[in-house]
């Protein structure tokens, strides 16, 4: 629409160009414009001035609108389905999904859920467990952690030294909300124990739950369906919020 009403604008002055070039021929009138004339000049500028005023509220309007998640900014920019008029763009931070997995299949879901998140216009990062710093999640706004067990209630091993270690000490997460799934078989003793580690230790750490944890038990497909519709809502529900 703009190019639109560039292009007429451009037309429409190269028409006033020729148009003054054929009403200056001859010899110079030097005296003053009659008053006629002095009321199409004003005419032409007020419409002038209108037409600049209604592009420049089009430009607005077309506009692509940031919109941040819970006020924290982040290094990634990027746009949100909505539009917003006169609002300065904020930034927004991306998705972190971070993953704990034993044979693959959490990891895998992970992936899945990041194309997902990209699916939705969200920037995503994807981190094992062990690749998670605290200023990486103090600098995150929302976070999804997909967490498997093995052993006998044990983390997956490449997260044993973060259990160890990081999972002892309390983080300052006050500005992270997380989701966390919880992948294992209810035929072991301690069921899902280590995505329900994660959970407690983010609660301990002031991170707040965007939704509850969600259990799967042996890859149950009805879980990991709430998984996909709970990633959905929460980003579509961030969106919203600014
Ligand atoms: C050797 C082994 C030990 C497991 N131990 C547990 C356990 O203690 N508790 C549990 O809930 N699930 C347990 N599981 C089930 C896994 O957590 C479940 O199959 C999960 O989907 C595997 O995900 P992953 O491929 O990401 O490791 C165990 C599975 C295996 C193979």
């Amino acid at each position: 629409m703009t190019k639109v009403v560039n292009a007429l604008c451009i037309a429409s002055l190269m028409l006033a160009a020729w148009g003054c070039a054929l009403w200056t021929d001859g010899t110079w009138w030097m005296a003053p414009p009659r008053v006629q004339r002095w009321w199409v000049a004003t005419g032409g500028s007020v419409a002038y001035a209108v037409l600049c005023v209604w592009c420049f509220r089009e430009v607005l309007r077309n506009q692509p609108t940031v919109v941040a998640i819970d006020g924290v900014a982040g290094s990634h920019e990027q746009t949100d389905a909505g539009k917003s008029i006169g609002q300065p763009a904020r930034p927004i931070a991306p998705v972190l999904v971070v993953y704990a997995s034993e044979t693959g299949f959490a990891e895998e879901l992970a992936q899945q859920t990041v194309d997902l998140l990209q699916t939705l216009n969200r920037s995503v990062e994807l981190l094992p467990l062990e690749e998670v710093t605290e200023v990486k999640l103090q600098q995150t706004s929302q976070a999804f952690f997909l967490a498997s067990t093995a052993g006998e209630g044990e983390p997956p091993g490449h997260a044993c030294e973060f259990h160890d270690t990081m999972m002892q000490s309390v983080w300052s997460l006050s500005g992270l909300r997380y989701a966390v799934l919880a992948l294992g078989d209810s035929s072991y003793d301690k069921y899902c124990a280590f995505g329900r580690s994660v959970d407690a230790w983010l609660q301990r750490c002031g991170a707040a739950a965007s939704s509850d944890r969600i259990e799967v038990d042996d890859a149950d497909p009805i879980a990991l369906a709430n998984w996909q519709a709970s990633v959905e809502a929460t980003v579509q529900g961030e969106l919203v919020a600014s």
